[in-house]
């Protein structure tokens, strides 16, 4: 950013938006940065207490930087935005809220840069709405599935699950420890701002739980559909992913016709923010060229 510039704040870029879409009738939080011709935006993973910020905060000035507008989304149950209870697919159900946004907006098109279940739901809205998606990141996810080779749910998906039904700081700071390969770097006002985020919704975890045990499966295995995505895909994967593991991405370079795939050692689930500095330079590098 030049000394002229603001960096982009969470609360500088916080807006709502009331969509109806489909199904959906809800108020959704989001933020939006940058002032560029084209948009990215940024879905979140599934965890208690995240949101676009939480997942993104690393990642949002050097695109906006580079000259994108930026747009963090919070899915519906989850941060600012409305509770729901999901009895479908979730990933379907993002993908509709991100299309509500996106007319409210008046956005045709953009890149998806999805994490987690964000990347699940990125997938979803491509193969809704194949002709309003330029480029596609997917990190630690993209379609639900089981693994071939790691017992699941997962360890971290149990942590996970954990903090949702007890949100004690003592289960957040378990599931947080697997989230990063290095645990260094994880401090304890890191623990409190995701923990103050948990607590400041009990609705979100009840609807989440209730999600859960409406259907199991909240996310559906794309395998079959993958080869219908035509746009340029990089996926992102942490050789030590203890959340979604990287056979899934695997997977998804095997079925989605032009993707490539990058796995960063010594990473866990969150590469975006463990290898932030790379990873930052190498979705600018994917998105320009
Ligand atoms: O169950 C799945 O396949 C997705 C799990 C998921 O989205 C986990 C995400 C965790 C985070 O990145 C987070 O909460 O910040």
């Amino acid at each position: 950013m030049t000394a002229h510039t603001v960096e982009p704040s969470e609360s500088s870029t916080s807006r709502f938006a009331h969509i109806r879409t489909g199904e959906l009738d809800l108020r959704l939080h989001y933020n939006d940065a940058g002032e560029g011709r084209e948009t990215v935006v940024m879905l979140h993973g599934s965890g208690p207490g995240a949101s676009g910020w939480a997942n993104f905060n690393r990642n949002v000035e050097p695109l906006v930087a580079a000259g994108y507008r930026v747009i963090l989304m919070d899915c519906p149950g989850w941060s600012k935005s409305d509770p729901v209870v999901c009895r479908g697919s979730r990933s379907e159900l993002n993908a509709t809220a991100l299309r509500g946004l996106l007319d409210g907006l008046g956005i045709e098109r953009v890149h998806l840069i999805g994490n987690s279940m964000g990347a699940h739901s990125a997938v979803a809205f491509a193969l809704a709405n194949p002709q309003r998606v330029g480029k596609l990141v997917l990190m630690g996810g993209g379609t639900g599935g089981a693994s071939p080779f790691v017992p699941m749910p997962t360890e971290g998906i149990k942590l996970l699950q954990a903090v949702y039904r007890e949100p004690t700081i003592d289960n957040l700071k378990k599931m947080m420890n697997i989230f990063v390969h290095d645990t260094s770097n994880l401090t304890e006002e890191l623990f409190q701002t995701r923990l103050d985020n948990i607590l400041a919704r009990q609705d979100h975890l009840d609807n989440f739980v209730a999600s859960l045990a409406a259907n199991p499966k909240q996310f559906p295995d794309f395998g079959p559909r993958l080869g219908e995505i035509a746009a340029p895909t990089l996926v992102i994967w942490g050789r030590e992913d203890r959340f979604v593991p990287l056979d899934t991405g695997l997977r998804l370079l095997a079925g989605i016709p032009n993707a490539e795939l990058h796995v960063f050692n010594r990473c866990g689930h969150w590469a975006q923010w463990e290898h932030a500095d790379k990873f930052n330079r190498m979705v600018l590098d994917f998105l320009r060229h």
